[in-house]
Formats: structure tokens, C-alpha cells, sequence
């Protein structure tokens, strides 16, 4: 097979490095251009000396390039700037995967009341697939274009599907979901709540009154439903590491879920989904234990009055996003999902 000719929107970001990281090693990518506005003409090596000896190009200035030479793009960009290129690379037969949220509300008018931005491509937007690979490989597999992910949904919706897949819930009580996120998750970007002075020896919650990431797991949640009156109570908290995300799920189970072995329905519905680890009953996922890999680990926790607490982490920067990423190309290429993303976490 001919290598994938890949390029990456946004390549001086967190999620733009990581998926250096990830794509500067896997065996069927070809890297071919990486973009930076300011940085335009620098070596990416001279940025990262992590890359050094392994990224050879310089970055080039996405208003010039032509990134119609790419087989893929992905945007690891704010909001906004994917669904502006997409239609003139989708036109081009090049597949698009966009890290930030212009394909993942197929309501367009739900975007715009979060995201402050009219939708300017509603057409691709109705095509786009949703990229949590778990629950919609099939589709991936189809896709010119992927809206993938944000990191708490992948959370909330990876420790509910069984449940909601199943019918399990009790939907007359909200689904609790209190999270938490290490700062890389708000970008390389200068913003005085991730300065070190502000976020270290500190924990605290944001988003309370409203968070872009609810209407984003309200609609999955809806849709695994099929259609039923979900109510959901997410609560995302900044946490004073660089990497990493844990959430905890709250849930009453129904009548028929609560007569379930809820921990064999978990292992038996994730068996073969490499990334997804179901942990035996007991067990307490640490955010440590997925450092730099791209697996998301869950562990189960009957509790009384028929309620099940799921406690679920990732790193924010690989499942929560550019892992994700890789994974939703390899499966757009027709390449096992674990292809180039078998590395495996940091310890300690
Ligand atoms: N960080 C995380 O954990 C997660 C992030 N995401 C999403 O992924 C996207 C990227 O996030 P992250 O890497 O953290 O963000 P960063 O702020 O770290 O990086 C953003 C990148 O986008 C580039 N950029 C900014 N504006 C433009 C533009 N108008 N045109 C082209 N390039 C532009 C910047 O490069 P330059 O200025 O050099 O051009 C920079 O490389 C965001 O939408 C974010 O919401 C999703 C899940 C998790
Ligand atoms: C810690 C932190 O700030 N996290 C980000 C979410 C991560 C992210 O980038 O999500 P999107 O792709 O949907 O923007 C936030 O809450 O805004």
C-alpha cells in the first residue's frame, strides 16, 4: 500500500504536536505538510526538539499552502477554521478530520448558540460522521469527513454506551457526570487561568452553568438512547497536571438494568475494541495508567438504590483527541484501528 500522504493544520498546538508524535512513527503515513501562521518556514524540529532527527519538514504557511496534495487533513485548529477549508478538500477527494467541533453537532444551529459562529458548510456538516470509533466504526470506515470527538464526551460516552446501547437507565433521574481535566486540555495558548501561578496546588470546577461539551454529549446521548428524554448533569474541573482526564458517571439503572451483571455486560460489549480497557470489579483507574497511550480505562461500581458509578480516564491530549484522531484515519485508510498507536503509557 502507498503511504498516506497526511497533513496537519495547526501543527505549533498541543493536540497539532501530538499527533506528530503519534504519525511521525506510524508505519503508513507520509508526512506532508504542517502548518503554522507565525512560525511559517521554521524547521518543526527547531520548535520540538522532540522530533529532532525524526520531523524533517519546516512548517509551511497555511494561506499558501496547497493542501490538496494530501490524501488526509487534520485540523488541529480552533473552532471554525476546518469547516472554512473543507469544502474546496472535499471537492478535492481529500478526507478531513477536524480535532475541534465544526462536524460534531449536526444541529447547525446549536453549534452557532455555542460556538458564536454561524455554520458556513451545512451540507457537509449533514455528512460528517461523529468519530468515536467504539460506537460508529462502520460509518468511519465511510467518511470524507470526521468531526472527532471532544475529550469529556469521549468519557461520558464511552462509560455509558452499554447502558444506553441496552436501555438500562432510568432516565426520570439525571446522569451525573463530574469531570476532570488536566490544563493542556485548554491549549498552548496564552490564557491567564493556565498560567502555573493560577492552576497548580488549585482544583476547581468551571463551566457550571453551561459547558459547549453538553449539548455535544446531550446529543449522543440522545441519539444511543434512541430518543429518550436524557437529562445530564456535567460538571468539567480544572486539575493541576499537564496531561490527563478522569470522570465519573453516576447513573440509576432501571428495573431490567438492575438485574444485570453490569460487569461482564461491560467486558463482553468492549472485547474487542482494543482501546477500551473494562478493568475487574475494584478496580481504581488512575490517570496515571494512560499517560501517552491512547487506551481509555473504566472500572464498575454497583451502588445502593439501584445507582452504578463508572469511573473513567484517559489522556486528554491521545483518546481525547489526536490518538482518537489516528485512530478514526486508520480506519478511514482501512488499516487496523491499532495501527501506529500502539505505544504505551508512561509510568510513573
Ligand atoms: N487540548 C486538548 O486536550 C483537546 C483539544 N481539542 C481541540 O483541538 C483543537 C486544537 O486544540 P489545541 O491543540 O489544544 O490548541 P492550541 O491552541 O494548542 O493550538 C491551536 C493551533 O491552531 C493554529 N491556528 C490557530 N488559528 C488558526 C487559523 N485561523 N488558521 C490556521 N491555524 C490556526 C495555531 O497555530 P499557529 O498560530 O502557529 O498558526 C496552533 O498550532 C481545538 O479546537 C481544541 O478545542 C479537542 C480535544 C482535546
Ligand atoms: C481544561 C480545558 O479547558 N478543557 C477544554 C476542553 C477541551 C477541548 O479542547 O475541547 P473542544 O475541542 O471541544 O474545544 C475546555 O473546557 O474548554
Amino acid at each position: 500500500m502507498e503511504k498516506i500522504k497526511v497533513g496537519i493544520v495547526g501543527g505549533t498546538g498541543y493536540t497539532g504536536v501530538e499527533l506528530l508524535r503519534l504519525l511521525a512513527r506510524h508505519p503508513q503515513v507520509q508526512l506532508q505538510v504542517i502548518t503554522s501562521r507565525g512560525e511559517a518556514g521554521l524547521p518543526v524540529a527547531d520548535m520540538f526538539p522532540s522530533l529532532r532527527g525524526v520531523v524533517d519538514l519546516a512548517f509551511s504557511d497555511p494561506a499558501t499552502i496547497d493542501l490538496t496534495q494530501c490524501d488526509v487533513v487534520f485540523f488541529a485548529t480552533p473552532h471554525g477554521v476546518a469547516m472554512s477549508q473543507a469544502p474546496a478538500l472535499v471537492a478535492a477527494g481529500v478526507k478531513v478530520i477536524d480535532l475541534a467541533a465544526d462536524f460534531r453537532l449536526q444541529d447547525a444551529a446549536e453549534f452557532e448558540k455555542w460556538y458564536k459562529l454561524p455554520h458556513s458548510c451545512t451540507d457537509i456538516l449533514q455528512q460528517a460522521v461523529y468519530g468515536l470509533t467504539e460506537l460508529y466504526g462502520d460509518q468511519v470506515a465511510q467518511a470524507q469527513v470526521i468531526g472527532n470527538p471532544g475529550c469529556y464526551p469521549t468519557t461520558v460516552l464511552l462509560g455509558l454506551a452499554p447502558l444506553l446501547e441496552n436501555g438500562w437507565i432510568d432516565y426520570s433521574v439525571p446522569i451525573i457526570a463530574d469531570a476532570k481535566s488536566g490544563v493542556s486540555g485548554a491549549g498552548r495558548k496564552a490564557e491567564v487561568s493556565t498560567l502555573f501561578s493560577e492552576a497548580s496546588d488549585n482544583l476547581k470546577a468551571y463551566g457550571v452553568a453551561g459547558h459547549r461539551h453538553h449539548p455535544e454529549i446531550l446529543a449522543q446521548l440522545k441519539k444511543l438512547s434512541g430518543d429518550a428524554a436524557v437529562n445530564l448533569i456535567f460538571v468539567p474541573h480544572l486539575i493541576p497536571m499537564i496531561r490527563g482526564m478522569l470522570t465519573t458517571l453516576h447513573v440509576k439503572l432501571n428495573a431490567a438494568g438492575s438485574k444485570q451483571s453490569l460487569q461482564q455486560v461491560y467486558e463482553q460489549r468492549y472485547q474487542h475494541d482494543y482501546f477500551v480497557d473494562v478493568m475487574p470489579a475494584g478496580a481504581l483507574p488512575e490517570t496515571r495508567s494512560v499517560r501517552g497511550s491512547n487506551v481509555l480505562r473504566m472500572a464498575l461500581y454497583p451502588q445502593a438504590g439501584d445507582y452504578v458509578t463508572i469511573v473513567v480516564v484517559q489522556d486528554n491530549l491521545v483518546k481525547g483527541a489526536s490518538g482518537q484522531a489516528v485512530q478514526n484515519m486508520n480506519l478511514m485508510f482501512g488499516l487496523a484501528a491499532d495501527t501506529g498507536l500502539q505505544v504505551l503509557p508512561l509510568l510513573p
